[in-house]
């Protein structure tokens, strides 16, 4: 928790009075006190404004960056813009002038009202509308753009909330750490690839647009930040995606090992099993107790049928995907360096043979990370 010394008012407009520079220099010294609890806030209701960690209000100071974070967005004049964690709105007034409509969602009670006040004060109130809630409980309006410097702490599930969720959109520029930007921008054979990259670009298309250094926050926090663009693909591959992220967690479990060593260890084989045979029984079910000839991959062995695969013990179970590995030559595959399109066709060649993939804690789309 940070105090800034002078009135609240000073604090909101950078580039009119110095208080940033004091803010910062004192944040230096103290960024927050050990004390960084939200219920306190008895200082907040004077001329004071507590900078709370837990809330990762970091505030972004720099005119030219933020013109830039609007200029890179293309905003249409005719756009509605979502802004997470607007802060007191230093991005927001700017949105505000290029967007026809802009959505802030913001947690915390006295940055929404720091924020209608500058609206107020711009003369662009009509366009904006705040709502008081936590950006990943709350239901997103209909948009055409996000357009954010999100606290870093909800990243990877406002990321999945994003593309993996109902609302369509043309891209999201966000501010997000560096470390975590560099792994969203990971490909293939980098020592960053993993499994956030994996899933978010399996739907979307993700541009590094600028470095920014800690230094232009208020306070300054400890890690540096990026911008990126994200853009959702016009065509995404037609796969489940729940059995999708609950694959490659299974995948990239040990990103490194080889899928023939992850695939070979008795409780991950026994948890597919038990799912595979409940996938196979309500396919029977559903399909009325036929047999179901297209889970067969080569027709040796009746992989799909409920008799077959629920007597099938660990061990068969384990050697059935042991040879789909093996026809596929992927055991000796590391996920680490698997393009998509690879981890698809592996996907595709499970299901044909009867192994499917479901995670026991209930996956759910808002979790992509591996980490
Ligand atoms: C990094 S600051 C950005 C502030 C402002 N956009 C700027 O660039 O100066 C993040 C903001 O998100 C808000 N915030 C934190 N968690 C949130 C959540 N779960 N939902 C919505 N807003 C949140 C914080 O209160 C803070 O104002």
């Amino acid at each position: 928790m940070i105090r800034a010394s002078k009135p609240l008012l000073r604090l909101l407009i950078p580039g009119q009075y110095s208080p940033f520079r004091r803010l910062h220099a004192g944040s230096r010294r103290r960024r927050y006190s050990k004390n960084d609890n939200d219920d306190d806030d008895k200082n907040d209701k004077g001329t004071h404004l507590h900078l709370y960690k837990s809330k990762g209000q970091h505030l972004l100071t720099n005119q030219r960056i933020l013109d830039t974070i609007v200029r890179k967005s293309a905003i249409e004049p005719t756009d509605t813009v979502l802004e997470i964690g607007p802060g007191t709105g230093n991005l927001t007034v700017k949105l505000l002038e290029a967007a026809s409509k802009v959505f802030a969602i913001e947690i915390d009670s006295r940055m929404v009202e720091i924020l209608d006040k500058r609206a107020l004060e711009s003369g662009l109130q009509d366009r904006l509308t705040v709502i008081r809630k936590d950006a990943l409980k709350a239901e997103f309006p209909l948009l055409d753009l996000v357009v954010a410097n999100i606290p870093y702490n909800i990243s990877s599930p406002l990321v999945a909330k994003l593309v993996f969720g109902p609302i369509q959109f043309r891209s999201a520029t966000l501010l997000l750490q560096k470390e975590f930007a560099r792994r969203l921008l990971a490909k293939p054979g980098d020592s960053e690839f993993n499994r956030l990259a994996v899933n978010v670009t399996l739907v979307a298309d993700v541009e590094h647009v600028m470095d920014v250094s800690k230094r232009e926050f208020v306070p300054c926090p400890k890690v540096d930040s990026s911008v990126v663009i994200i853009r959702p693909k016009a065509q995404v591959p037609d796969v489940n995606m729940e059995e999708w992220l609950a694959f490659t967690r299974t995948c990239f479990g040990k990103k490194n090992k080889t899928l023939g060593a992850t695939f070979k260890q008795k409780k991950k084989v026994a948890e597919l099993l038990n799912f595979s045979d409940m996938a196979a029984s309500n396919a029977e079910y559903n399909d009325g107790g036929d047999d179901d000839e297209s889970a067969d991959s080569d027709g040796e062995e009746d992989c799909s049928s409920s008799s077959g695969s629920s007597e099938m013990g660990v061990s068969p179970f384990k050697e059935k995907i042991m040879k789909v590995l093996k026809s596929g030559c992927f055991d000796g595959k590391r996920p680490s360096k698997m393009s998509n399109e690879e981890l698809l066709r592996l996907l595709a060649m499970f299901n044909d043979a009867g192994v499917y993939f479901h995670d026991k804690s209930n996956t759910k789309c808002e979790d992509i990370n591996c980490e």
